[in-house]
């Protein structure tokens, strides 16, 4: 199979990479499982390095997609609302760059708008998105809120993320249940700890 030439625009300087056939990710991985001492041979195991290649498409699609893409319209029939809108709880799983291991979280989305609103389930799916790159948490929330930034020009975001790292929990110093807890404020949220006290609060992170 052809090698495919992708960019990743957000995640490098834009210099086009090439990716692997899937034969080459499929044998990528049955290396590993004899690394790990496994006999890739073996009836259960027979299939496992096309199940994880496929598992990979789908855990990592998010480097196929673009924000604008997800937040497509925004609307302005709103009747005048212009406090905050805050979506909490998005549950998210990612993938941590060092150890590629899971990332378990959630987030907690809040903008003020300046006239024109997204639908809802867009900022979901905006953490999707990003859930499904390699991530460190830090990169992780301020993509979200570039992002939103960018495509909505609302007068302030926030974005707030608090996660546990398996890489933490199961593996190196085994830190069983530590939550690790990332802010970014812009805009008008930037300067204002009123507004961020509020926000804190209101996804249960404040004192
Ligand atoms: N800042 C940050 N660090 C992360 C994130 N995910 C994992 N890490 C850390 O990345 C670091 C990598 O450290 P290294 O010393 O290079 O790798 P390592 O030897 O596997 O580290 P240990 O996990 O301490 O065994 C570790 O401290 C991880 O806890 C993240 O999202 N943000
Ligand atoms: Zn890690």
């Amino acid at each position: 199979m052809e090698a495919v030439v992708k960019k990743f625009p957000e995640k490098t300087d834009g210099a086009p990479v090439a990716r692997p056939s899937r034969a080459e990710a499929e044998a990528a991985v049955e290396t590993l499982l004899r690394w790990i001492g496994e006999d890739p041979a073996r009836e259960g195991l027979k299939e496992t390095p096309k199940r994880v290649v496929k598992a990979y498409e789908e855990l990592f699609a998010g480097y196929d997609e673009k924000p604008a893409d997800v937040l497509g319209r925004t609307f302005e029939e709103v009747a005048g609302y212009n406090d905050v809108v805050l979506v909490r709880d998005i549950k998210f799983h990612t993938h941590c760059e060092h150890h590629m291991v899971p990332v378990i979280g959630r987030a907690h989305v809040a903008y003020l708008p300046d006239g024109r609103v997204l639908g809802l389930s867009k900022i979901a799916r905006l953490v999707d998105l990003y859930a499904r790159r390699l991530q460190t948490q830090e990169a992780m929330t301020a993509q979200v809120a570039d992002a939103l930034d960018r495509t909505l020009k609302p007068r302030g975001v926030a974005v707030i993320l608090d996660a546990e790292h398996l890489c933490m929990s199961m593996r190196g110093i085994r830190s069983q249940g530590s939550s690790t807890f990332t802010a970014t404020y812009r805009g008008s949220f930037a300067d204002d700890a009123a507004q961020q006290d509020r926000i804190l609060r209101l996804v249960g992170c404040g004192g």
